[in-house]
């Protein structure tokens, strides 16, 4: 046992002056210690809404993101008690830190893992899921409703509808409802593309599979009404890279929205993540507006029986409505 270690957590607790912590910090006392509970004294200032000591410790290094043996970080225990200061402190330090360093999403990808060979690997379909050949869910049937709201948006002006990642097809078969002019389809996996073929959608009339990456066919795209994203296997960079396309691919008036499945084990780097995946949009002219889905009923324990990962385990869904800030004005 850390003796400083020890003394800085129960500082934090107790939401000790800025004086004491300071003597404490410069004596040596380790700002990352994790105490027998496996929290930190960032988490413990977060659970009292110690306001100040939060900001001192994230001042002196204490890293914003570090988890509990239950996989909460400093944030959710400040948004759990609802404590404002500190979880707008903290917010804004993972904010900085993620478009300085991109740490979480960088070694995460959409469903949380990393996947570099999901291309050219069997992917498994059934009723209810497609799996990679890790029994990692690529795509699962409860997002259905999800899927169904993003195609309602994206289709809202009608028009020309361009939808990047197949899988099983959900959020097309809504697109078609809505009748579009037309309909772009991206895929990139040789097996799933050869199950749309099987299953007609190379046969509708207003329908257009183009077969490739995203970031290989951009040459073959246009401009659309409406665009929806949702790949696998990739990172945030690449969510980021294709959001530096949108100004070329979205039509002014148009509609983009994307899986927001950004870091969906954890509320609070989630929270992070919505705001930063805004912020980088505005910066390229685009607002984001993030619609609440409930999504608790849809997700008992037994959707996941045979998924190695559970890439989704918040209660609300942030379905994620952007378009150009000079047509939201
Ligand atoms: C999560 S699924 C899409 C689910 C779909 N939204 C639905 O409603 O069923 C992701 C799909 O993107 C495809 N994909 C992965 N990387 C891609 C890329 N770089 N370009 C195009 N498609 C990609 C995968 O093969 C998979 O079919």
């Amino acid at each position: 046992m850390d003796q400083l270690g020890e003394q800085l957590c129960e500082a934090a607790k107790s939401g000790a002056d800025t004086n004491e912590l300071r003597v404490l910090i410069d004596s040596g006392a380790d700002v990352s210690y994790f105490d027998g509970q496996g929290l930190t004294p960032l988490m413990h200032a977060s659970k009292h809404g110690h306001a100040h000591v939060v900001k001192i410790l994230l001042g002196a290094g204490a890293p914003w993101n570090a988890l509990s043996p239950s996989n909460l970080s400093a944030g959710d225990f400040a948004m759990e008690a609802g404590h404002q200061e500190a979880f707008d402190t903290l917010l804004n330090a993972g904010i900085q830190a993620e478009l300085v360093l991109g740490t979480i999403a960088r070694t995460e990808n959409k469903k949380g893992n990393l996947d570099v060979d999901y291309l050219e690997d069997r992917v498994i379909f059934s009723e209810d899921k497609l799996m990679d050949s890790e029994n990692k869910a690529v795509m699962m049937a409860w997002e259905k409703p999800l899927m169904e709201a993003h195609a309602k948006a994206v289709c809202s002006g009608g028009g020309h509808i361009l939808n990047i990642g197949f899988g099983m097809g959900l959020v097309d078969t809504a697109i078609q409802q809505y009748a579009p002019v037309k309909h772009t389809i991206i895929e990139a996996h040789p097996e799933v593309y050869e199950r749309m073929l099987h299953t007609g959608w190379g046969e509708k009339d207003n329908v257009k599979i183009i077969f490739g990456r995203w970031q290989d066919v951009l040459p073959q795209l246009k401009s659309y009404d409406g665009i929806f994203f949702d790949t696998y296997g990739e990172y945030y960079e690449d969510l980021r890279e294709f959001h530096q396309h949108l100004p070329v691919l979205l039509k002014p008036g148009g509609i983009y929205s994307f899986f927001n499945g950004l870091c969906g084990g954890n509320a609070f780097f989630h929270v992070v993540y919505c705001h930063l995946v805004s912020l980088e949009l505005e910066n390229l002219g685009y607002s984001t507006q993030l619609i609440p889905l409930p999504v608790k009923d849809c997700l008992g324990e037994e959707v996941w029986e045979g998924v190695k990962q559970k890439y989704w385990q918040l209660d609300t869904y942030y379905l994620p409505v952007c378009q150009s800030i000079q047509d939201s004005e």
